[in-house]
């Protein structure tokens, strides 16, 4: 009894810290999935530390993750509030940032009521008519395949949002998100001194080691940017009556028409929730699948062989043909847990003090999953650094029995990801079509040698293959056909 009492006034184990600085001195600043991983081994599934007084714990196993996200979620769903991110650089209007109030759940809702499986429908056509592009590009210049990728994801996007339809590479509206996420992803990810020493955010910009605020300046005029700048010409259009269908467009309209208590509040949402659509995440599974297809060229060699009993090489693979493609939706589910391109999720925060296995888990701790330490556990996925798409079928279906489904990969509890389904389609549809007609393998260089591509990721919030070269070529001799017939179709 003695020892349980003792117990429970302590937080969860982890690495020793010093007096008031606490653990500052043993985070770890690169690839802190793999640190805090190699801190579960030794302290235990639930670990802790501690900065200038703040304590936060680390969650590395599937049980105690479900156990305190899922079952006690009332008291998880909550963000702590980071000072870079959300007051230095002003992202407070994503809702990924908002603590968990009905500020939150109103941004969620709406954006539900557009993201949810049974709506996905409407985007179909367009997701298929850029597949058609993307394949047309990989066809012309398929050492480029790492940019097409990203404009295939970021139109998916823009058009569902604003309706807009991307032009060519390089596009401005493109590019507004990939320089706004940068320092963001930067600010969440690194563990700014700021974040544990609040009052710092009053030393003026000059200062020296004051680096962090002018970052977060340039970040918060690239987050303003992405936030108003498409947004605003879909309102200038809808003034001019050529606005094409989208989500902006369609609730403006709504709003217009039924009005709102609050207008002002109801625009605000529409817009934010509108910006949010635009993350770019997408292609980082996309691309961590083609470094999969490259390295394990026998599971390549059998998907195809399973897209052609459905084609029979005649056309291109559809939305209604994905319920009979277990085989490819394995390969997908093997890429979100081979290599999550969230690996630490964002953080939760617990809101009152709570207990787990004994330990003490005190109000406004910061609480972060550790995604990739819980989808590699030995235990529940043997060999799990193997791309072994086969750990999800049991003949031939999908089934979550033996090794369960890698759904952490989009979070957790309340907060999980509300645009999985629309990514999983956009991710499923290019992976399909690109099975069904090309070869991805390992390229060679000048001299014939063959380069052997590394299996690895960048670091930061969102981390995806680093740059690695492959070859993609047709086939069979009429993909060209078939992907000319396709675009005709479409036109
Ligand atoms: C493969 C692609 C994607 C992955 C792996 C992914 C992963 C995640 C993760 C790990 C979180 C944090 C969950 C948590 O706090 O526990 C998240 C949140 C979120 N994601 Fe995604 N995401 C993806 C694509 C998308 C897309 C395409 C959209 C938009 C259409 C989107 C919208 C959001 C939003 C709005 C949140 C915040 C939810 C909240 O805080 O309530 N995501 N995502």
């Amino acid at each position: 009894v003695h020892i349980r009492k003792r117990k429970r006034t302590l937080l969860p184990p982890g690495p020793a810290g010093h007096p008031i600085v606490g653990n500052l001195f043993e985070l770890p600043h690169n690839y802190p999935w793999l640190a805090y991983a190699d801190w579960a081994k030794r302290y235990g599934d639930v670990t802790s530390f501690k900065v200038f007084g703040r304590a936060v714990i680390i969650v590395s196993s599937a049980k105690a993750a479900t156990e305190l996200f899922e079952k006690r979620s009332t008291n998880y769903s909550d963000r702590p509030r980071m000072i870079m991110s959300d007051e230095l650089m002003e992202w407070e209007w994503n809702f990924i940032h908002m603590p968990y109030t009905d500020r939150w759940r109103r941004h969620r809702r709406l954006f539900h009521q557009y993201f949810q499986p049974r709506k996905l429908t409407k985007y179909y056509s367009s997701q298929h008519k850029l597949t058609i592009n993307l394949l047309d590009q990989l066809s012309r210049s398929p050492q480029h395949f790492v940019p097409h990728i990203r404009q295939y994801v970021s139109s998916i996007v823009l058009k569902a949002a604003y309706g807009y339809e991307v032009q060519a590479e390089n596009d401005f509206y493109v590019n507004l998100a990939l320089v706004a996420m940068e320092p963001v992803s930067h600010a969440i990810h690194e563990n700014f001194l700021v974040e544990f020493m609040p009052l710092l955010k009053y030393v003026p910009d000059w200062f020296p080691g004051a680096y962090f605020k002018r970052l977060a300046k340039d970040g918060a005029k690239k987050a303003r940017d992405l936030r108003d700048i498409p947004f605003n010409m879909v309102k200038d259009l809808m003034v001019l009556g050529s606005a094409e269908q989208s989500f902006v467009c369609d609730n403006l309209e709504k709003l217009r028409t039924e009005g709102a208590l609050d207008a002002k509040e109801a625009e605000d949402t529409v817009r934010n929730c509108a910006a949010v659509i635009y993350i770019d995440t997408t292609s980082a599974l996309i691309l961590t699948w083609v470094l999969a297809m490259v390295q394990y060229p026998e599971i390549q060699k059998r998907a195809q062989a399973h897209i052609d009993a459905v084609t029979r090489k005649i056309r291109l693979p559809e939305f209604s043909d994905r319920n009979s493609l277990p085989y490819i939706e394995a390969i997908l589910l093997e890429a979100l847990r081979w290599h999550p391109i969230v690996p630490l999720a964002a953080p939760h925060r617990a809101i009152e003090e709570d207990e787990y296995d004994g330990y003490r888990i005190p109000a406004g701790a910061t609480v972060i999953a550790n995604t990739w330490a819980i989808l590699h556990d030995e235990e529940v996925y043997p060999e799990p650094s193997i791309f072994n798409p086969e750990r999800f079928l049991h003949n031939g279906t999908i089934n979550f029995e033996v090794q369960p489904d890698p759904i952490f990969s989009f979070g957790y509890g309340r907060r999980i990801c509300p645009g999985r389904h629309l990514a999983m389609n956009s991710a499923w549809i290019a992976v399909a079509s690109i099975l069904a007609t090309y070869d991805i393998s390992k390229a060679v260089d000048d001299n014939g040698s063959i380069i052997e591509p590394k299996v690895e990721f960048t670091d930061g919030l969102v981390s995806h293959p680093k740059p690695f070269k492959v070859q993609i070529t047709p086939r069979y001799p009429e993909v060209n056909k078939i992907i000319h017939f396709a675009k005709m179709d479409i036109q």
